[in-house]
């Protein structure tokens, strides 16, 4: 089998020490993988020892390291790029006060992706702000097909099944259909409208009307802060495990009967206007994705959504003023 190649971005960081482990124990499958890992020149050094710790891994599927400061040589022939790399926020920033200093970095790695990637290449933004840099990335590889892109919201999406099980005392694995929409952001709406808890409708599981809104929703939509208020820097195994889950199902495929959370450049579904980089339900097929037709949209929902996509709509137009796209 020929090896998947994946480049990581921020590969000296901290979700990097997490999600390389991850990758070269086989969190993608059994197919043997071949990593480039992209640092800044100052951070090369560090990135030696990282790869001296994988080397002394031994692990079987790892066919081979590069690493480097230079996307164009390293994206060369990439079939999946992760996207990570990017400064984190601190305890009073948003994820939207990185714009400015994140988003040069995904222009450049747009546009040596768009240069040199292979023609199946899979583009996942974990770096915050992740919708609004896969936007970016996207925009400076017009070569590359749009729905080839996306970002990272399995972390919320795991956060909110986490919440739900805890709740209702399920297992994770018997809750499915839960759904996030939106920004990779606090104004995300994490929707529990369509989810099961077993066969069951997990609202009427929950049976409690005003844990949806007063903690559930907030609950998700915040643990970022939460984490980075407790642990003093930012989610960085969960990240880095999110980021392993949302490139086996794009690679591989969502179980039957149920979905998953991936923030897609929008066909205008759901209201969400064309061309955004909104997280939606979808269900994934070896390399592809589809947004879940024909849910119902309650007038809750509705109001949820409309004000996560108008933050974005706000942050293209952030980026259109910073002339980075
Ligand atoms: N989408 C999500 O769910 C999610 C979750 C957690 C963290 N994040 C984001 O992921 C990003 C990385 O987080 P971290 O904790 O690993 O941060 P970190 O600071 O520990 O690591 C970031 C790494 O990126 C490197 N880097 C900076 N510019 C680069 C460039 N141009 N090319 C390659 N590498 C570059 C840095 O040298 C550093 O090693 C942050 O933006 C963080 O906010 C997203
Ligand atoms: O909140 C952050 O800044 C990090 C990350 O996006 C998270 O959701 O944990």
């Amino acid at each position: 089998m020929t090896p998947l190649r994946i480049a990581v971005t921020g590969a000296a960081g901290q979700i990097g020490y997490s999600l390389l482990f991850r990758l070269a124990a086989g969190g993608l499958g059994d197919r043997p993988i071949e990593l480039r890992l992209l640092e800044i020149t100052p951070a090369l050094k560090a990135l030696e020892g990282v790869v001296m710790e994988l080397q002394d891994g031994a692990f079987p599927l790892l066919a081979g390291v590069e690493t480097g400061d230079d996307p164009r040589a390293l994206f060369d022939g990439v079939d999946l790029a992760l996207l990570v790399g990017a400064r984190p926020r601190g305890a009073d920033m948003t994820r939207g006060d990185l714009l400015e200093a994140n988003g040069a970095i995904f222009r450049a790695q747009g546009e040596a992706l768009g240069a040199v990637a292979a023609d199946d290449v899979r583009v996942l933004a974990t770096g915050n702000p992740a919708n609004t840099n896969a936007y970016i990335a996207a925009a400076h590889a017009p070569d590359i097909p749009r729905d080839r892109f996306a970002a990272l919201t399995r972390l919320d999406h795991n956060r909110a099944v986490a919440q739900l099980a805890a709740k209702t005392g399920a297992a994770v694995s018997d809750i499915s259909r839960v759904a996030i929409w939106g920004n990779h952001s606090a104004t995300q709406y994490p929707d529990l409208t369509h989810a099961l808890v077993g066969d069951r409708p997990a609202l009427e599981v929950v049976g409690d009307a005003a844990w949806v809104e007063r903690d559930f929703i907030p609950t998700v939509a915040n643990r970022g802060t939460a984490v980075i208020e407790a642990r003093g820097s930012s989610s960085a195994a969960s990240a880095a495990s999110a980021t392993v889950d949302a490139a086996r199902d794009w690679l591989g495929r969502t179980a039957e009967g149920d979905w998953t959370s991936m923030a897609v450049v929008s066909d205008g579904s759901y209201g969400v206007p064309e061309g955004l980089v909104s997280s939606f339900p979808v269900t994934t097929r070896d390399g592809d994705w589809a947004i879940v037709p024909g849910l119902e949209i309650d007038d809750f929902s509705r109001a949820r959504i409309d004000a996560s996509a108008a933050e974005l709509a706000a942050e293209a137009e952030q980026v259109r003023a910073l002339g980075l796209v």
